[in-house]
């Protein structure tokens, strides 16, 4: 048959011949078109199908809009729209309103709401009973509105579609505020009001960059409101939005804030999640935000039998117990408890195997903290979530621990592959962060055997991975995604490993998810089994990483949002400040900082972050001139360098720490006092994550930012963070002429390469950016200020990748 067969294929080419032979034989071609393997030939295609049905699907939202505007248009115009009162005995295509309905079934399918919704809230109403029907009074075509609908909505409430009716509804977040408006009501009236508040989100400054952000469903929402609006009327109703709005502004901000001592019906307010008739953790989308462990004291559960020999587990528990009874016996013990990241939940009592509770309790864990709390539960079922929860607050237990649960589970059962699989791949962004996952890895599985962690990251060499990789089963991975990728690219068979993956976890997720790491993450996930679980962690969820989020999560996640719509994103007990001073005062002040920091903290422990790492280099040796204890850490140190710096300064005391943004997100140094940041962050995410390198675990800390005059616009992206204004200090002339001193020491290799870089991320941040004469005006102020007689020069090249080449100023090398 075989020959008949190939007899009849003479029009293929050889190679295509030889295919045939190959798959006729019952083994499937080897490789595909440009070297891919079966699987990536097959994801590619899967991706290119979904990647269309997405064009066409953002063709149909966009036709949508643009049919409700026009309506709306036709409406304040004064006409009618076809299609608003529509004869019955007239054939009309589709109504707006069908339109919405239809779309809103196709786009908003269960847990897909979160990936448009702004506020972390749900979109979509818990039950029927808690949506309320709005009806207004206002003619037809009246124009004159008291209330900025726009504004409405921007100020974060969510107006959908009945879908049966076809009338508008509030969600749930917004009915009592409708209700106090003088809407009609038929929601149901025996709902504790406290729970409606709670959902109630206040932005006093409604902002048209808000407007901008939100995305099809709140342009669908805002079309929509508009539309019933002009149907139905309610001018006078709605003239006293703003008082109204400014009086529950008191009461929201004491609502929003997280307390578990509270009467129960507060507690009930405080965060939006929870639900009094006890709704469970597991719920999907938003609604799981804090679950109910905000305001569902559960019942304590009897201390489970770790292991009956373990006397000395037992013996700590019962320590635990006592220790914890008497803290919260007096008032100062609610208050602290309240400041505690800690909930009130022992990891004994959630369903963790034992050998890895005992682990947990020799290394210290005995109570779960907050966010442990609210996510494992949901975790451990194999669902998917997103888990947004402040700096230091222990989110790598919380993915560590149903991450070696899945390992555990999928080792005890009864396939035996054979290639031994990896079953966890955590990814985070920097090498260091990676070890340090990998050590509490290691910490948790202490007890249990077979168990392997690997960590695989840039800057070791590729060929000692791989025979680790070859010779013991690993099934734990922590990678950076690049060297992750090489490996999977290298053809070392790690795909192959990869295949019976069971948890995929992104630690820092938006910086993961970011354009920087977005190409090398996007292949990644095109090589992982789709049947796995998702976990995505981080401090910091921006809206775009939420909307993005679907690259890696199943729709129907879980958002777990422990830190609170409206809350302050930043741990309470760190003491926040700014200080302008002109740029080139910018090193003496970081000098005096410190050193008025070391005589109030003789245990001292500061990281001071720059903007590059050659900046960061050149801020390390005028300090080291200056005779200060420092280290230095950014990417253009060896790894070995780094990973040495790196423990140091986890042990030590007494110790700076000058760095790039390496160290920004995640690690975890024990009792940093002080986090300097000189020049502005990138941007708010990496200012939330740099201050969280201090006041850990609850603890104290203290944080500044020190900017130059242009820069104070900056201050705008945090206006809600408790930052105070600190005063310009007065640096005597001894210490300037010694930094003077020191500066003129430093190789001019180092400060032409820290101009260089300065110019590169000013350059990159849009606002600076993009006036290019102000930006070259303010470099060769910098070069001036770090003793450079000229701007060193650039290549032509370079000049012209960053738009600079004809810019007056600029120097181009010969
Ligand atoms: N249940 C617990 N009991 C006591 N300490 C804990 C517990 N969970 C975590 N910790 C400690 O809390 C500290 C912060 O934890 P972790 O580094 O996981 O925070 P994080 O939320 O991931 O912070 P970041 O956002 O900066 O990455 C660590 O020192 C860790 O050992």
């Amino acid at each position: 048959m075989y020959p008949s067969l190939l007899r009849r294929s003479k029009f293929l080419s050889e190679q295509l011949r030889t295919r045939v032979v190959i798959r006729l034989m019952g083994g499937g071609p080897l490789s595909f078109p440009g070297g891919l393997n079966k699987w990536q030939w097959k994801r590619l295609h899967e991706k290119k199908a979904k990647e269309k049905e997405k064009r066409l699907l953002d063709q149909e939202k966009q036709l949508f809009q643009d049919r409700m505007r026009s309506q709306i248009r036709s409406n304040l115009a004064g006409q009618s729209h076809p299609n608003l009162n529509p004869d019955p005995n007239k054939y009309n295509p589709m109504s707006p309103n069908e339109h919405l309905k239809a779309l809103a079934d196709r786009f908003m399918k269960d847990g897909a709401e979160d990936l448009w919704n702004e506020n972390d809230g749900s979109l979509k109403p818990p039950s029927d009973e808690q949506t309320e029907f709005v009806g207004t009074n206002q003619q037809p075509g009246s124009i004159h509105s008291p209330v900025d609908l726009r504004k409405l909505i921007s100020e974060g409430r969510h107006v959908s579609q009945n879908r049966e009716n076809g009338f508008n509804f509030v969600k749930s977040r917004d009915y009592s505020m409708l209700r106090d408006l003088g809407f009609e009501s038929g929601g149901d009236s025996t709902k504790p009001l406290a729970r409606r508040q709670r959902k109630f989100r206040i932005n006093e400054s409604s902002s048209s960059d808000d407007d901008e952000d939100h995305g099809f469903v709140n342009d669908k929402v805002k079309n929509f409101v508009g539309d019933s609006w002009n149907e139905r009327g309610g001018v006078s109703n709605l003239r006293n939005v703003s008082d109204f709005m400014k009086n529950r502004g008191s009461e929201t901000v004491k609502q929003r804030r997280f307390q578990r001592n509270e009467s129960d019906d507060e507690d009930e307010d405080l965060e939006g999640g929870g639900d009094r008739r006890g709704r469970s953790a597991t719920d999907i989308g938003s609604r799981a935000a804090l679950g109910k462990y905000d305001m569902k004291k559960t019942r304590r559960v009897p201390l489970k039998e770790l292991d009956k020999n373990d006397f000395a587990n037992e013996v700590e528990l019962i320590r635990y117990e006592l220790g914890r009874k008497k803290k919260f016996a007096g008032n100062e013990g609610d208050k602290e408890e309240e400041d505690s990241i800690l909930s009130e939940k022992r990891f004994d009592e959630c369903g963790l195997s034992p050998l890895t509770v005992k682990a947990l309790i020799a290394a210290g864990y005995v109570q779960m903290t907050r966010v442990q709390e609210a996510t494992l539960s949901v975790c451990l079922e194999g669902k998917d979530a997103m888990v947004k929860a402040k700096t230091g607050t222990g989110k790598s237990a919380a993915f560590l621990l149903p991450a070696i649960e899945a390992v555990l589970k999928a080792t005890s059962s009864n396939d035996k592959p054979q290639v031994s699989p990896i079953y966890a791949l955590i990814l985070c962004p920097t090498r260091e962060l990676a070890s340090q996952i990998a050590a509490e890895a290691n910490a948790m599985l202490k007890y249990h055997d077979g168990i392997g962690v690997l960590t695989l990251v840039g800057g070791t060499r590729f060929k000692d991975d791989q025979r680790r990789l070859e010779s013991d089963p690993y099934q734990i991975i922590v990678a950076t995604p690049g060297r992750l990728l090489d490996h999977i690219e290298n053809k070392g068979g790690l795909s192959v490993h990869l295949m019976g993956l069971k948890v995929l976890i992104l630690d820092e997720a938006d910086h993961l998810l970011d354009l920087g790491f977005r190409k090398d993450m996007e292949k990644i996930l095109d090589c992982l089994p789709r049947q796995r679980q998702s976990l995505l962690f981080s401090a910091t969820i921006p809206k775009e990483v939420r909307r993005i989020s679907q690259l890696v999560l199943k729709r129907e996640h879980a958002f777990i949002n422990t830190v609170g719509v409206g809350c302050v994103e930043t741990p309470a007990k760190i003491k926040q400040s700014f200080l302008v001073s002109p740029h080139r005062l910018h090193f003496q002040v970081v000098h005096h900082l410190l050193k008025e920091h070391i005589l109030q903290a003789p245990d001292y422990k500061v990281i001071v972050f720059c903007t590059t790492g050659m900046v960061t280099s050149l801020m390390y040796l005028l300090l080291r001139e200056m005779n200060m204890n420092v280290r230095e850490m950014h990417s253009r140190k060896p790894q070995l360098y780094r990973t040495r710096v790196s423990n140091e300064f986890r042990e030590s005391k007494r110790l700076i720490l000058v760095t790039s943004d390496v160290s920004a997100r995640g690690m975890n140094y024990p009792d940093v006092t002080l986090v300097i940041q000189v020049g502005i962050p990138y941007d708010r995410e990496h200012y939330i994550h740099r201050l969280g390198r201090t006041g850990r675990e609850g603890k104290d800390g203290e944080g500044i930012l020190l900017l130059a005059p242009w820069e104070e616009y900056f201050l705008n992206e945090l206006k809600d963070l408790p930052l105070e204004k600190f005063p310009l200090p007065q640096i005597d002339s001894e210490t300037n002429f010694k930094m003077e001193e020191s500066m003129s020491k430093i190789d001019s290799s180092v400060k032409e390469g820290a101009y260089h870089a300065w110019l590169g991320y000013y350059n990159s941040i849009r606002e600076i950016g993009r006036d290019k004469t102000t930006l070259v005006e303010l470099a060769n102020q910098f070069s001036e200020s770090i003793g450079l007689h000229k701007p060193p020069s650039l290549f032509r090249k370079t000049a012209l990748k960053m738009g600079l080449k004809d810019i007056p100023g600029i120097r181009i090398r010969r």
